[in-house]
Order: C-alpha cells, then sequence, then structure tokens
C-alpha cells in the first residue's frame, strides 16, 4: 500500500519568553493512517509539539506542513479550515460537564458551522444520527442523554473521542488521553484510538507516559529530552538504550567483570524506571 505522509514537521521550535527552548529544532513526519505515540520526561515538550501543530501555540520557528499545506503561515480563516480536520483529546477530557454525551459529542460539529448555528446548537439530522451512531460504536448509546458530569472517566474519554470523531479528523492529536485512568479505562481507550487509525483511516499522535502501551499500540514512536528529538523509529527499536536517551536514565550495557544475566537485570531496571516494566 502507498503510504501518504499527512504531516509534515521541519526544524520547529518554540521558546517560551525568557525561558529554555521548549522545542528545540523538531522535524519528523507522520503518515496518513498512521499511529504515532510520542514519549519522553515531564517537561520534554510533548504538549507543546501537539499544540504547535493546530497552532494553539505559535511555533517561534520552523514549518509545520499538514494536508500540503503550511500551517505556521495561515492566516484566520484557512487555520479554521485546517482545524476542522485536526481533532484534539485532552488528559481532562475538556467537555461541557453540565451537558450530556450526545450534546458534546454534537460539539465536534462547530467548526463547520457559523457563529450563529453554532450558538444556536443548530444541527441537522445528519449531523445527530451520526453523532448517536459514534457514540454506539464506543459503546457509550446507552449514556447518551447521561450528563458528563456522572460518567466516569473512561466514559468521559470515550465522549471525547467521540466528539473528536465527528470532526471528520485526518488526525487527531490525543495529550496524556490515558493519563488519569485506571488500566482497564486505558487500554480501552488505546483500542479505540487504534481502531480509528486502522478502520477510520485517522492518524493519531499520542502524547504518552506509559512506555508499555506506547510499544504496544504504536507504528512509531517519537522520543523528546528536553525539546530535542532524540529518538523516532518502530516499537522493536525502542531499546534499552533508546529508553536511556529520552529518559536520561544511565544505561550499562558492558562491563568489565559480567556476571551472567547481569545485562538484562540492568535492561530490565531502566525500562522499569521509564514506567515500562
Ligand atoms: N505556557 C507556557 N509558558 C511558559 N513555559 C511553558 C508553557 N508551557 C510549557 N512551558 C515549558 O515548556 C517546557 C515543555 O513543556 P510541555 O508542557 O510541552 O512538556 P510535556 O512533555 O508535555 O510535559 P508533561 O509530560 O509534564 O505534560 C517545560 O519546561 C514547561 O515548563
Amino acid at each position: 500500500m502507498e503510504r501518504q505522509t499527512l504531516l509534515n514537521i521541519e526544524s520547529v521550535s518554540k521558546a517560551y519568553t525568557g525561558k529554555a527552548k521548549a522545542l528545540d529544532g523538531v522535524s519528523f513526519s507522520v503518515e496518513r493512517g498512521q499511529f504515532v505515540s510520542v514519549i519522553g520526561s515531564s517537561g520534554a515538550g510533548k504538549s507543546t509539539l501537539l499544540r504547535c501543530i493546530n497552532r494553539l501555540i505559535d511555533p517561534s520557528s520552523g514549518a509545520v506542513e499538514f494536508d500540503g499545506r503550511d500551517v505556521t503561515k495561515l492566516g484566520k480563516r484557512e487555520l479554521r479550515q485546517i482545524r476542522r480536520r485536526v481533532s484534539m483529546v485532552f488528559q481532562h477530557y475538556n467537555l461541557v460537564s453540565r451537558s450530556t454525551a450526545i450534546e458534546n459529542v454534537l460539539q465536534g460539529r462547530l467548526g463547520y458551522k457559523s457563529s450563529l448555528a453554532g450558538v444556536l446548537a443548530l444541527y441537522s439530522e445528519e449531523e445527530k444520527i451520526r453523532a448517536f451512531d459514534v457514540l454506539d460504536q464506543l459503546g457509550l448509546l446507552e449514556f447518551a442523554y447521561r450528563r458528563c458530569d456522572q460518567l466516569s472517566g473512561g466514559q468521559k474519554q470515550r465522549v471525547g473521542i467521540a466528539r473528536a470523531l465527528v470532526q471528520d479528523p485526518l488526525l487527531i492529536l490525543a495529550d496524556e488521553p490515558i493519563a488519569s485512568l485506571d488500566p482497564k479505562s486505558s487500554r480501552a481507550i488505546m483500542e479505540h484510538l487504534r481502531w480509528a487509525a486502522d478502520d477510520l483511516g485517522i492518524a493519531c499522535l499520542v502524547n504518552l507516559h506509559q512506555v508499555d502501551y506506547a510499544i504496544e499500540f504504536s507504528d512509531r514512536i517519537i522520543g523528546l529530552k528536553d525539546g530535542k528529538l532524540v529518538f523516532d523509529g518502530t516499537p522493536a527499536e525502542l531499546d534499552a538504550e533508546a529508553i536511556a536517551r529520552i529518559y536520561g536514565t544511565p544505561y550499562v550495557k558492558e562491563r568489565s567483570v559480567k556476571p551472567q544475566g547481569f545485562s538484562d537485570v540492568v535492561e530490565a531496571d531502566v525500562m522499569a524506571a521509564a514506567g515500562v516494566a
């Protein structure tokens, strides 16, 4: 199957005022339908990277080419068009908690509406049917009329994904989507995102602290350290040395006197420090 580039990040840097660079010359690309995880310690620049892609943050320099257009050069109107095709999923869901699940899902259509239709929440029958369908696909149909503050964390995040999907995105940016969830809900959310990539052809760029999930679910993994890209490879290529490069954990590969099985033990420790074990 021919691969097509959807997103091309070229030497992107971001310096917040008075601070060291949060992103420093980061370059990589994402193909259509590809599932890419971004890992790195707290403060490595993962959220900044995601937010530079849809210009919630303006990069200080570099180019972000999405679907053939450099988003750093777009005016308001064009940016709005591009943002329709880029959905975001947040750690804290960012739902309207007093609104129902279906109302929150429909908000994914707001980017397609005039301001007046948006304010009046005027959605077409087609949009409503679609929103119910998506809730159904995520196993939430029975909760469609439940207020979001009465849903569990895992259910809220599924509403967040449903809202992202009705936007008809080419790309989902997920900023630590499972950081507030228990392991069972985390797995379900990762499975839903993977399904979006595999079955719907939506590329996913997912910030994660859980390296084990990144390995299990991703086509590719990007590693950031102090704003720099220090790893870009497949899960199989993410060995203990790469983990050490990303997380700064010392990796002892060779010792002059090495007891049997030593490197395995060290490797296990390094992986455990990074949250893999
Ligand atoms: N709005 C801001 N103003 C100033 N500095 C910021 C701002 N947002 C982030 N930073 C700084 O930029 C650097 C990268 O932060 P960022 O949130 O992108 O990292 P992260 O890898 O997403 O971290 P975490 O895993 O904790 O969310 C950090 O040093 C952070 O303090």
